[in-house]
């Protein structure tokens, strides 16, 4: 707040190039025509405590911190204009009058691993919004759930799922091989712990894919530490038609589904963001989760993926 106001009164009132004189400040007796004077290197004390003035009738600047010792008094430099003087040279020489060299370390800190959870009721599209977002955002890595179900026709084992049968996905329970996993219409899906801790480890985004019962348990357990989207679609009649559209439900299950997606839907407040993918705008959608992602990772205060 404080900075604020202090870049705010300082834009207004000065009319140079460089940031913290104020107006009121004498040309340098030293520079030539194309310099503009500064202080040097107090300007750097700025924040720490000091009030750096400039006296008109003096020509010198006073810092008003009565402890401060002849060695640290401001000195006047010279710095070149930047309309006749090369780059490298004023920024040497805007280096020297402020007594240090201008790191070209980031700023902004390193953004966290973020873990992204993407849900949704059966057939709004989780599927497809993944396997698109997997091809225009190669630097994400994807969590492959790991489902006792049959392969659906364009899958891919290792890739979409890894297809594994009852007994198999029983024992990695039993081996506590899982970070969470459910029953879903008669078929067990879960996501293998170990993947996503390589990944986090490595400084990766990882994103996994669930359903929303799958969610409620992933919220328990990553609580803010992972953000989560809820994928829908416009309307209800949108969602049947494309599970109708899907071909890979026997009509029993389609019922079953449709309900359960009306149940689902009371969820969405648990999430943090809601993806609307519409009817032939799945590219939509996929940009609108990439963009949730880039806003995440742009937060000043990030999300720690603990688990
Ligand atoms: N935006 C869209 N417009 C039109 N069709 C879509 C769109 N998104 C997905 N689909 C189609 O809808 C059907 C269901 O999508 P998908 O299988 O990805 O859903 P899902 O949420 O993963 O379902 P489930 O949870 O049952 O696996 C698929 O045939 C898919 O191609």
């Amino acid at each position: 707040m404080l900075l604020r106001r202090l870049c705010t009164s300082v834009s207004k009132s000065y009319p140079y190039p460089y940031p913290f004189l104020p107006s009121s400040i004498p040309a340098n007796p030293l520079s030539n025509s194309n310099s503009y004077p500064i202080l040097s290197p107090n300007f750097k004390t700025l924040g720490l405590g000091f009030h750096t003035t400039a006296s008109a009738d003096s020509g010198t600047a006073h810092s008003t911190n009565s402890t401060m010792d002849e060695s640290r008094r401001p000195v006047p430099l010279p710095i070149p204009h930047p309309g006749t003087a090369g780059r490298a040279e004023v920024f040497r020489a805007l280096e020297a009058s402020l007594g240090s060299t201008f790191s070209s370390h980031p700023i902004a800190p390193n953004p966290n691993p973020l873990i992204i959870v993407i849900s949704g009721p059966s057939g709004v599209g989780k599927d497809a919004v993944i396997k698109r977002l997997r091809e225009v955002r190669r630097d994400l890595q994807f969590v492959v759930t790991a489902t006792s179900r049959r392969k659906r026709p364009g899958e891919i084992d290792g890739e979409d799922y890894h297809f594994i049968t009852k007994a198999e996905f029983l024992e990695m329970i039993e081996r506590n091989e899982l970070l969470e996993h459910a029953l879903v219409y008669g078929e067990y899906k879960g996501i293998p712990k170990q993947q996503i801790r390589e990944y986090v480890a490595e400084g990766r985004d990882v994103v996994l894919r669930v359903d929303v019962q799958g969610a409620s348990t992933l919220r328990r357990i990553l609580k803010n530490g992972a953000v989560f989207v809820f994928v829908v679609a416009e309307s209800e009649a949108a969602l049947v038609n494309r599970l109708i559209g899907r071909k890979t439900e026997k009509v029993e299950d389609l019922a079953m589904r449709v309900a359960a997606a009306r149940e689902e839907i009371r969820c969405l407040k648990e999430f943090d963001y809601v993806v609307v993918n519409e009817d032939g705008e799945l590219e939509r959608s996929v940009e609108m989760v990439a963009s949730i992602i880039d806003a995440e990772k742009a937060k000043v205060h990030q999300r720690r993926p603990l688990f």
